[in-house]
């Protein structure tokens, strides 16, 4: 790769080149909208991208590591960014390019190519069985599409659901049911990438058109036999076009669809960014996307970003090259002076700019779209905080190389000029956007269980994973769990059956263990966790407490005292009972008052492990990590692991089903709480 300014992620654009389609006069019109000043030529370290027409009272520019134009084809491409990078592959490390921008910009050109023009996927392929040849190496690899934040294996016919298991405690992830196919020739490779590429059958009644996220995973092997260890891989992703959250907004699914589209290339923009300023948290954990990419991103992988850009004027082209900009800039962004003058009452939010796309009114439409901040009073910037911690990109202002004079207008223009219409249209989208967000991210999609997975991966966690230490494999665990799936390519009956016969393996190393199956395997601390931990203790004996000063019937006022239409006024009903109380308005409160004793000793004993379990969540969400640490099959790497959580949201635990993220089953902890509450009858 070319020269990155010691930045992880080299973020470079591509221009679309010129279809048949177009005629001369199209190309002529492009050249005006967008230019491309290079410095030094070619050999240029950092390039500006802007944008507008000759005739606008000025552009807007966006640096970027490098910018190729319409004439440099896919083969100069992969011979300047992404050859050097096979290179690391075969090194041990993971590689990473990823294409991205607005629809029909030149993503699948770029990743797929056409039979004329090889994309970037069939050239690394060539150059990497080449190499591979040469030193005895195997190849394999999976394609996988992600859909509205749902991961596919494209090489299993029937195209099984792949879930991304993390081994909290080591940091690793495993992408369950994806087949890697093995593969001995160039041709063998085009067949199977583009089947899978193109397979994909529409779903009737979903919406008008399907849009997904499509990768491949290039795996090279140690050596050439079927249990040769994973040496590195390079993922080549090309991400759906970024879409303006509001378009087709009278069809609900179809905005839906826009943003999670969206809300995957915010997520990696954050993830770069972060991994680009060297930042100590990380957001993997904010797109599906990302999560699987995670044990490629980091440490000493390299990324490469294309934003592709499309030649004629395109509103979410700008916007791409917005973000290209500032997740390159990392280290070294640039807040115009006006938002620095602003007396720190309002929080910076860069979003979604997209406002009707009227040809000709380019300098128009850009100046009052390009950068556009919704200013939050300060407390509620305060309130969101938390919610927007690790997605930095969002809460700075946008860098633009912009001359001084130009940027103040803008900010000055954005700040004082923006209609209320205006900023209430961009409210809305990003409103829109953030509630995406935040539903999404309160569902927890995949089973999180934990797991070991590749030894190649333990070079992709660096400095900004160090609370996660990873722990050498024993000789055993390395055989037993790093087996190659070896599937025959003509096959792909098999390829699944033998991905689910290796988390047999790994389910086998677990079941070893007497309890606790999932996760005692990776509780490195287990004997140094106290038995019985002292704050589930302290909350069984107020439980206790409550349960003993609890009346065991309510005192119900004369039914006069009861509200209208036979429904119970609370207020009346509440029972004086010490903190936490039970809710009064609770059907089995109700029925206390005529029940049976069974009925009452049942009714009183589900509450009560409600109330525990509450409590036991409650705990989960703040307490501090050396508390965390005393509860029982809470470790220091699963503390550690709440804590990055707790950065990502507030509150990450809303019930039981939750406690999968960090790797417990609602099983495994009712379980636990048994055991105390057994406990305290002893
Ligand atoms: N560099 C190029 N030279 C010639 N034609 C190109 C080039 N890039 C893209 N095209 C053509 O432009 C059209 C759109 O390109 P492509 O399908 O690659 O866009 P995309 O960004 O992948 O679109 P989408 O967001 O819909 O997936 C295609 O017909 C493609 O052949």
């Amino acid at each position: 790769m070319r020269p990155n300014h010691g930045r992880k992620a080299r973020v470079i654009a591509k221009i679309k080149g010129f279809t048949d389609q177009e005629p001369e006069s199209a190309n002529e019109a492009s050249g005006k909208w967008i230019s491309v000043h290079k410095p030094k030529g070619d050999d240029s370290e950092i390039v500006t991208v802007s944008f507008g027409d000759q005739s606008a009272s000025r552009k807007d520019s966006y640096e970027l590591d490098y910018c190729y134009d319409r004439n440099e084809g896919n083969s100069l491409i992969f011979s300047r960014e992404v050859n050097p990078l096979i290179e690391d592959v075969f090194n041990g490390h993971n590689a990473t390019v990823i294409a991205y921008g607005a629809r029909g910009s030149g993503k699948t050109f770029l990743i797929q190519g056409s039979e004329e023009e090889p994309g970037l996927a069939v050239l690394a392929m060539t150059k990497i069985l080449f190499m591979a040849e040469e030193s005895g190496k195997l190849i394999a690899i999976s394609c996988y599409e992600i859909s509205r934040d749902h991961a596919y294996d494209l090489l299993d016919p029937e195209r099984h659901e792949v879930l991304v298991w993390e081994d909290v405690a080591r940091g690793k992830i495993q992408l369950k049911g994806l087949s890697q196919v093995p593969v001995k020739s160039i041709q063998e490779f085009q067949k199977l990438y583009l089947s899978g590429q193109n397979s994909y059958k529409q779903p009737q009644n979903i919406m008008a058109e399907h849009r997904s996220h499509k990768g491949l995973i290039i795996h090279v092997f140690h050596g050439d036999k079927s249990d040769a260890l994973p040496l590195g891989k390079m993922n080549l992703v090309d991400l759906a076009g970024y879409e303006d959250g509001r378009k087709k907004s009278t069809d609900g699914v179809i905005l839906l669809d826009n943003n999670k589209i969206n809300k995957s290339i915010y997520a990696l923009q954050n993830v770069v960014y972060a991994l680009n300023a060297n930042e100590s948290h990380v957001p993997y954990r904010e797109s599906k996307l990302t999560r699987m990419l995670r044990d490629s991103l980091g440490g000493t992988n390299k990324i490469l970003m294309v934003t592709c850009l499309n030649s004629s004027f395109c509103q979410d082209s700008l916007y791409m090259a917005n973000l290209a900009s500032r997740s390159c800039k990392g280290t070294s962004r640039i807040i115009p002076d006006s938002t620095k003058k602003t007396k720190s009452k309002v929080r910076p939010m860069v979003l979604s700019s997209c406002k009707s796309r009227i040809p000709g009114s380019v300098s128009a439409t850009v100046t009052k779209q390009i950068g556009t901040r919704v200013w939050f009073p300060e407390n509620e910037a305060n309130v969101k905080a938390s919610a927007i911690k690790g997605r930095k990109l969002f809460d700075e202002a946008c860098h633009s190389t912009k001359s001084k004079k130009a940027s103040q207008e803008e900010s000055l223009s954005l700040e004082i000029d923006s209609t209320i219409e205006h900023t209430m249209e961009v409210n809305l989208t990003f409103l829109c956007h953030r509630y995406v967000q935040e539903k999404n991210s309160s569902v927890i999609s995949d089973a999180t269980v934990p797991l070991v997975q590749e030894p190649s991966s333990l070079q992709a966690f660096g400095a900004e994973e160090t609370d996660l230490p990873i722990k050498a494999f024993s000789t055993e665990e390395t055989k037993m769990l790093d087996k190659v799936v070896v599937t025959n390519a003509d096959n792909h009956d098999e390829a699944t059956p033998n991905i689910n016969s290796n988390a047999k393996a790994l389910s086998f190393v677990e079941a070893d263990q007497p309890l606790d199956r999932e996760n005692n395997f990776f509780l490195v601390n287990k004997n140094e966790s106290p038995p019985i931990s002292a704050r589930l203790q302290d909350l069984s004996n107020s439980l206790k407490l409550l349960y003993s000063s609890t009346p065991s019937c309510i005192e119900i006022p004369p039914k006069t005292d009861v509200s209208f239409d036979g429904q119970v006024s609370t207020e009346i009903l509440e029972p004086k009972t010490p903190e936490p109380s039970f809710p009064v308005n609770d059907k089995l409160e109700i029925a206390d008052i005529n029940c049976s004793p069974w009925q009452a000793f049942s009714a009183r004993s589900s509450k009560m492990k409600n109330s525990l379990v509450d409590e036991y969540i409650k705990f989960l969400n703040r307490a501090s990590k050396e508390d965390l640490k005393r509860l029982k099959g809470i470790g220091e790497k699963r503390a550690t692991y709440i804590l990055e959580l707790r950065e990502e949201s507030p509150e990450p635990f809303k019930n039981l089903d939750d406690l999968k993220e960090i790797g417990l089953s609602a099983k495994q902890i009712k379980g636990m709480m048994t055991k105390e509450i057994g406990g305290l009858f002893n």
